[in-house]
Order: structure tokens, then C-alpha cells, then sequence
């Protein structure tokens, strides 16, 4: 969207895309996504990294409009995954005076990505290193696993702006208006969750520098109440739960589990409890279910035996947690199977392999359907996840 207002020298050039399926062929996007980029007039002109290369026509236009004639000195990169990076090429093609300014990794990177001649064209910048465009300064610094090891971010002192690459971004396009919190979330536990201490590591820098906004490579323009969305970014990071609730994360095959897990959530709430997240994992959004399990405090994992292992459904959720490093949170388990239940048993492996996960046990096993004796330890189930 042209006319996202950033300030009178910094235009904003990227484009939305609500044709895409899926993100980084896994998330579904309903709301599309977009892919940001600026222009900073000055004496210098930069422009702060590309689009994916499913706009890259769109993207160019825009850029041409943006610099009124004039050439572009400097394309600033700061992460080289195809959504951001994917246009160099085609731009540093139709700009051959334009500098690339980087670091050593970004360099390192690009050849496996592109075909062109870098000779004489790159400017290597490190922590801490500026560039001058004018009345603008911007200073470098290195945001390593802020997603992609090469990953650093921007601050342009003059406007008080950090340019944080993936940082703060979020699914869906700018022409859409959603809350920004919940879309932030799928998008950041999904896609930087597992770099939890990298983060912070970035938001300590981040600390030292006064921002007045923030531009993200997707997502809005943040440029009021930054402590909120630094508040968040500070809570996700250290795998904290937002909130006091709890997440059913349910898989079931014919249904009975499902049934059962229903009646779980009814008991709970005539407990009680206020937030009760229930997600059926073979239908509902995979992502979705993940970041919500990290919003909240406790989680019970419920799923009948496939075959001797786990229905996949739940092997995926699991299996996700596992590598976005989920941790410091209550969890309770229950089980199905119709002769010899075993994922309660596999349930509990995972669970047991990831940081600080208090299981309020026992187990629950269903065998095939809710039994009287069932529904009782259901309830002593909701007893124990609520005292
Ligand atoms: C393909 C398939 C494989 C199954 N494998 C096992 C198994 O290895 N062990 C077991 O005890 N039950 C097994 N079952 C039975 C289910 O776990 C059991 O019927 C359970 O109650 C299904 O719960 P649901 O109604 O929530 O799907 C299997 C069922 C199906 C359809």
C-alpha cells in the first residue's frame, strides 16, 4: 500500500499480497501478508531491503515513484530469506550505480542466491557501524538468529526509527485492519519462537536507543504505545505465559476423544475457569493452536493411539512445540485407545523433553469411550489444573 505515511523523507514501498496460500508454504495467511520495504530520501538515497520476488514488478514501480527521478545510492539488506530478499537482483540490475550495504554474512549469502557481479558494488558494515545520507545516520546493528543468522536491523537516528526486520512483524496485508496482537503472535512464536534468547539479546540493544517508531519488514508501522509491543516481544522471548488459562489441544479420530475433551471444557468452565481454549488439531489452524499455547498457562494434550504411536495431528503439534522451544508451563495429558493405549506414554516423552513443564498427573485413559470413572477423573483433572 502506497500511502502508508511514514514520515516525510522515509516513503513506504512495500506491496500486500492476498493471493499467496500459504507462508513460507505452512502458514495460512487469511488476511494475506506484506512485504515492506522503505525509501530515505536524503542528500543519500537508501532503500531499506526488497520483496518478495511475487511482487517484485509492483515493488520496482514504487520504488521508481518514491525517488522522483533521482537515482537510489544505497539498497540497505538485512535478511536474506526470498520474502525480503528476493529482488535484489532484478533491482540492483536496473540501478547498476546502487551500492548493497551489509554485513559480512548477508555478502556471504548472496551469491547462493543470486547470479550477478558484486564486484565493487557491496559496503560491509558491522556492529555498531554507520551510514551517513545526510541529515539521516543509520547505525548497523547485528540481530543474529532474529530469525536467519545473518538478520541485523537499523536505527535512524535523526527520526528516531528502528528498521527491525523481521522484529514486530506480523501476518496479514495492510490493506486489511486486524488486532495486531493476536496475528504478531502466530507470526512470532511460529516463525522466531525457537531463538527466545536471541531476542532478548536485540531487545537489550534495542534499550539503549530512543524509538520514536518502528518499521517492520511485514506488518504495520508501529508508531504509538512502543512499550506495548515491546512489553509483548519481552514476554514471548522468555517463553512466559501471557495469561492464567488453559489449552486443550485435542486430535481424535472417530470422535470420542473430541467428545470427551468437550465435556472437559464444559466441566472446567462450570469450575471456573474463564479462559478455555479448545482446538481440534486435525481441523483447526495448526500455527494458531501453537501461539496460543504459548499466550497461555496451562496445557492438556489429549489424543487417541495410532498404530501404536500418536494420531499425526498431535505428533505435528508436539513435534512444534518441541522445536519452538515451549517451556514453563503446567500441562496434563489424556489418553485413548481401544486395546493397548500407548500415546499417553508418547505424550509424556515429549512433554518430559522440554524445559520446565510441571505435568499435573495422573493420566486420564479413555479406553474407546468416556466411562463414569472417566468423567470423575476428569473432574479431578479440572480440580488439579485449577488449584
Ligand atoms: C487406524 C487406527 C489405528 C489404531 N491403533 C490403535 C492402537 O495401536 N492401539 C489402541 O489401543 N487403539 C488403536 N486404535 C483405536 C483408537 O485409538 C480408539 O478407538 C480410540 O478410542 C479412538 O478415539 P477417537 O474416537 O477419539 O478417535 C486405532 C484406531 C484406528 C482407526
Amino acid at each position: 500500500m502506497s500511502d502508508v505515511k511514514v514520515t516525510d523523507s522515509v516513503l513506504y514501498v512495500g506491496c500486500d499480497d492476498l493471493d499467496i496460500d500459504l507462508f513460507e508454504s505452512q502458514y495460512h495467511v487469511p488476511n494475506g501478508v506484506s512485504y515492506n520495504s522503505y525509501v530515505i530520501l536524503d542528500e543519500k538515497i537508501a532503500i531499506m531491503d526488497t520483496v518478495d520476488p511475487r511482487r517484485t514488478e509492483e515493488w520496482l514501480e514504487k520504488v521508481e515513484k518514491a525517488l522522483g527521478g533521482r537515482l537510489p545510492d544505497y539498497l540497505v539488506v538485512q535478511h536474506m530469506e526470498p520474502d525480503h530478499a528476493g529482488s535484489i537482483q532484478k533491482i540492483c540490475t536496473k540501478y547498476p550505480q546502487m551500492q548493497i550495504v551489509s554485513n559480512a554474512k548477508v555478502f556471504g549469502m548472496m551469491p547462493q542466491f543470486f547470479d550477478f557481479d558484486l564486484t565493487g558494488r557491496t559496503i560491509t558494515v558491522k556492529e555498531g557501524d554507520t551510514l551517513s545520507l545526510g541529515s539521516h545516520t543509520l547505525t548497523f546493528f547485528m540481530a543474529p538468529m532474529v530469525h536467519w543468522p545473518e538478520v541485523m536491523v537499523t536505527y535512524e537516528a535523526s527520526e528516531k526509527i528502528l528498521f527491525s526486520a523481521d522484529g514486530f512483524g506480523k501476518f496479514g496485508a495492510l490493506s486489511v485492519e486486524e488486532d495486531w496482537t493476536d496475528e504478531a503472535r502466530r507470526y512470532f512464536i511460529n516463525i522466531v519462537g525457537k531463538y527466545g534468547a536471541q531476542v532478548q539479546n536485540l531487545l537489550k540493544k534495542a534499550a539503549t536507543l530512543d524509538i520514536a517508531m518502528i518499521c517492520p519488514l511485514h506488518g504495520p508501522v508501529l508508531k504509538e504505545d512502543l512499550g506495548y509491543y515491546i512489553g509483548k516481544y519481552l514476554t514471548w522471548s522468555s517463553y512466559e505465559p501471557e495469561e492464567d488459562g488453559i489449552v486443550i489441544a485435542c486430535a481424535s479420530i472417530h470422535g470420542n476423544t473430541k467428545r470427551a475433551m468437550l465435556k472437559f471444557v464444559e466441566i472446567l468452565k462450570e469450575k471456573g475457569a474463564e479462559n478455555v481454549k479448545f482446538f481440534d488439531l486435525s481441523r483447526d489452524d495448526m500455527a494458531e493452536a501453537i501461539a496460543e499455547a504459548y499466550q497461555y498457562s496451562k496445557l492438556v494434550v489429549a489424543c487417541p493411539t495410532y498404530d501404536g504411536v500418536l494420531f499425526p495431528c498431535m505428533e505435528d503439534f508436539l513435534y512444534h512445540l518441541k522445536i519452538k522451544n515451549f517451556q514453563n508451563r503446567k500441562a496434563a495429558i489424556v489418553e485413548n485407545g481401544s486395546w493397548a493405549p500407548m500415546s499417553g506414554k508418547l505424550m509424556k516423552a515429549y512433554l518430559e523433553g522440554m524445559k520446565n513443564i510441571t505435568l499435573v498427573e495422573p493420566t486420564v485413559t479413555i479406553k474407546s469411550t468416556m466411562s463414569e470413572k472417566n468423567l470423575e477423573e476428569l473432574n479431578a483433572l479440572a480440580d488439579a489444573l485449577l488449584a
